[in-house]
């Protein structure tokens, strides 16, 4: 991902709060004098609780928690198809409760796609109409958008299915064409909820190699809901960790999980394949840490690693070095930094309950 601009976020959360219940107000002003989703169960359901976060163009934004954690409604707060009971949310810089109706629908149709997990096609219309369905309603002309629609069609992999219909495709081809579609559409934003947890693992891991890829060269800004750790530290650029309606942490992949703000972070980072998502920039320690005779271990071999090696890769060069490896820049061969063996022993270690002050709360 290209650096952020974190001055002007895309999507803007602050202190958002959705309630559902007959006096959901009221409820609010429960949960912001410190009662719990607990306390006030018995007045309605506090889906979302004092939620702030900003996603900024260009990255995935991952929504990551248990089911009942509350990312669908967050999520469905960011279109205001559940308007938040309290706090704001800013689109592209507006405020979305002061939009009319008609100024909401303009923004939904022009700046956000949805893709979700059972994605809804028409069975009747063949898989260009379809993936072309949000240009039409756009108002794109009829050459245009099936010239779009095939473009994106060849981009999801399903080139030479344009004039075949949904029920000859298999599942995971038809989440194609939902994914197709929400591209067409050239919105900046897409909001992605389970959009891949009903496809089969082998499936489900190539769609998030090519969102990846096709990420990268789009650029959109992206939020994506799952419930499985492995695919949000995959695909996430950072992650927000729900529970109980409740973000408990926001980070990168690296932050995650090698600072969990607690333990119950920490319990889901445990089955994380931490050699694929760990680098050595994370891991490494600073050049005037390293020992003397650590130095001359290192001088007999000068073996190096890139920032952005994973520790899957860096473990063979380590044991082949049988000695600390460095750390050379990126674009140049000056060294950062070094890994020494036991350092990557740890860092591949899941950490049981490493509670980090000031980490819970949201940036
Ligand atoms: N329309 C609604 N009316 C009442 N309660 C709701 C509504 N939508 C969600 N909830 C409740 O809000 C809480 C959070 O639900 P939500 O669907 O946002 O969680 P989730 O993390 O997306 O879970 P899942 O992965 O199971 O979809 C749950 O207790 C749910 O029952």
């Amino acid at each position: 991902m290209s650096e952020p601009n974190t001055a002007q976020p895309v999507i803007r959360a602050r202190n958002v709060y959705k309630v559902f219940g007959r006096r959901p107000e009221a409820v609010v002003d429960r949960l912001k004098s410190g009662e719990t989703r607990q306390d006030v169960e018995k007045a309605g359901t506090a889906a979302v609780i004092d939620a702030s976060f900003d996603v900024y163009q260009g990255e995935i934004f991952v929504v990551m928690g248990l089911s009942g954690s509350g990312k669908s409604t967050v999520i469905r707060t960011l279109n205001a198809l559940q308007p938040a009971t309290s706090g704001t949310v800013e689109v592209l810089g507006q405020d979305l409760a002061k939009l009319t109706p008609k100024e909401l629908r303009a923004l939904r149709s022009e700046h956000i796609s949805m893709v979700f997990q059972h994605f809804a096609l028409f069975p009747h219309w063949t898989v260009i109409e379809n993936a072309a369905y949000s240009l039409e309603t756009q108002g794109v002309e009829k050459e245009k958008r099936y010239a779009k629609a095939r473009e994106v069609l060849a981009a999801v992999g399903l080139k030479g299915w344009e004039d075949s219909y949904p029920s000859e495709l298999s599942g995971g081809m038809q989440q194609r064409v939902g994914l197709a579609r929400a591209l067409a559409a050239e919105t900046d934003i897409m909001l992605m909820d389970e959009a891949f947890s009903a496809l089969d693992p082998l499936i489900r891991r190539e769609m998030q190699d090519e969102l990846k890829q096709i990420q990268a060269q789009l650029g959109r800004t992206i939020v994506f809901i799952t419930h499985d750790l492995n695919e949000a530290m995959f695909l996430g650029d950072r992650i927000a960790v729900m529970k109980d309606g409740q973000i408990v942490q926001i980070g990168t992949p690296q932050e995650i999980l090698s600072e969990p703000a607690d333990d119950y972070v920490a319990s889901f980072t445990a089955d994380v394949d931490r050699g694929r998502v760990l680098t050595a920039e994370a891991v490494m320690v600073p050049n005037e840490e390293l020992s003397e005779a650590d130095r001359a271990a290192f001088a007999k071999n000068a073996l190096t690693v890139k920032p952005s090696a994973t520790l899957q890769e860096i473990v063979p060069v380590v044991l082949e070095a049988n000695a600390p490896v460095a750390v050379e820049a990126e674009h140049s061969s000056d060294h950062i930094g070094y890994i020494r063996l036991a350092s990557l022993l740890q860092a591949l270690t899941p950490q049981q309950s490493q509670v980090v002050p000031g980490s819970g709360e949201a940036q």
